[in-house]
């Protein structure tokens, strides 16, 4: 196993109170996997990315977890042994690649320096950034290109040129498409297939689970800042568990059937006070229907349960209760 999250939770200390960004998440990640996290904004999917840098930024913090990266807890290690992993083993693109890029200096020199801040002579790197930019199928003239002279399709190439140029063990992909229009979304998934292809894991994370479907291993599905299914694309996809899921798959447009899109009623709720029990029990059908459920998912939270080899599921639906 490349990743193992165990119980890892982060909050938000802000002025307005605790904000439970992320609780009890488990998960795991085997090399060379693509594992793609999907839920509605605010559920915690850009949290847990952060957490497993160990860059989860003021004023959240990691309450308790571990993060263990090829059997080494990333949250127990020295800032110089995290720097050393950062970057290289494992690295991280974003949905505005600005994040990572500095406006002021050329995207060439940026590259270098990814590369010479790990001990790489510069002339090497020199050479390699060409290499990396063709890999991106950018022109070598891009070097001398400054972040705003190029389109943003370009410069997500430019930040994933940078993650690769340590084949890294772990790619953590937040949203990288998002702000993309259809056709260059496509050319950067075929980018991040690449690097896949090369043995790299991948930490995907998406709004869109029609796009987790086409090019997953795995689904993990977040709601409300827990992990509420997890499984492969087949299992997720076919045998959806979580009411949450089977509303997030219905609410997926179907271009070949004419059936209505159903959007999810109701909002999620204020990570300062989730609701007791399931967290999605108010917005639950299921719950609503069956009156036997009340004093269970409105009173106790669910465990995660292995409900066949590699599916697991969060709900008092599958733990024995409620049926
Ligand atoms: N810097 C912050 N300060 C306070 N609360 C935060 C901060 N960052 C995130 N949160 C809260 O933590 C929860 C989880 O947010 P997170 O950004 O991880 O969700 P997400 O699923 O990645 O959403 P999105 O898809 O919109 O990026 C939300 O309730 C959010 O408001």
């Amino acid at each position: 196993m490349l990743l193992e999250v165990k119980n890892l939770s982060i909050y938000y200390y802000t002025l307005a109170g605790v904000v439970k960004g992320a609780e009890k998440v488990t998960f795991s990640i085997d090399r060379g996997e693509w594992v793609t996290f999907v839920g509605e904004s605010g559920s915690g999917k850009s949290t847990v990315a952060h957490a497993i840098m160990n860059i989860v930024p003021s004023p959240g913090r990691i309450v308790t977890g571990e993060v263990i990266f090829e059997g080494r807890d990333l949250l127990r290690l020295g800032k110089d042994e995290l720097r050393d992993i950062r970057g290289k083993d494992i690295s991280m693109i974003f949905q505005d690649p600005m994040t990572s890029l500095d406006p002021l200096r050329k995207v060439g020199d940026q590259m270098v320096e990814v590369m010479t801040v790990h001990g790489v002579p510069e002339e090497e790197a020199r050479e390699r950034a060409k290499e990396l930019l063709e890999k991106v199928n950018l022109p070598p003239d891009r070097l001398d290109y400054y972040p705003h002279q190029l389109s943003g399709g370009q410069r997500q190439r430019i930040s994933i040129a940078m993650a690769m140029a340590f084949n890294p063990k772990l790619l953590i992909a937040d949203e990288p498409t998002t702000a993309l229009d259809v056709i260059v979304q496509d050319s950067i998934m075929d980018l991040i297939d690449n690097l896949k292809a090369e043995g790299t894991s991948i930490y995907f994370v998406t709004h869109d689970i029609s796009l987790a479907a086409e090019r997953s291993d795995k689904i993990a599905v977040m709601y409300a800042g827990k992990l509420v299914e997890f499984g492969t694309v087949e299992q997720i996809v076919e045998n959806p568990l979580h009411p949450y899921t089977r509303a997030l798959i219905e609410a997926v447009p179907d271009l070949w059937k004419e059936s209505e899109v159903r959007a999810i009623p109701g909002y999620p709720p204020d990570l300062r006070n989730p609701p007791r029990g399931c967290r999605f029990h108010p917005r639950c059908p299921v719950f609503r229907e069956r009156p036997t459920l009340k004093g269970l998912c409105d009173a106790v939270e669910p465990e995660m349960i292995e409900y066949e080899k590699g599916h697991f599921v969060a709900c008092h639906l599958y733990g024995g209760a409620g049926e």
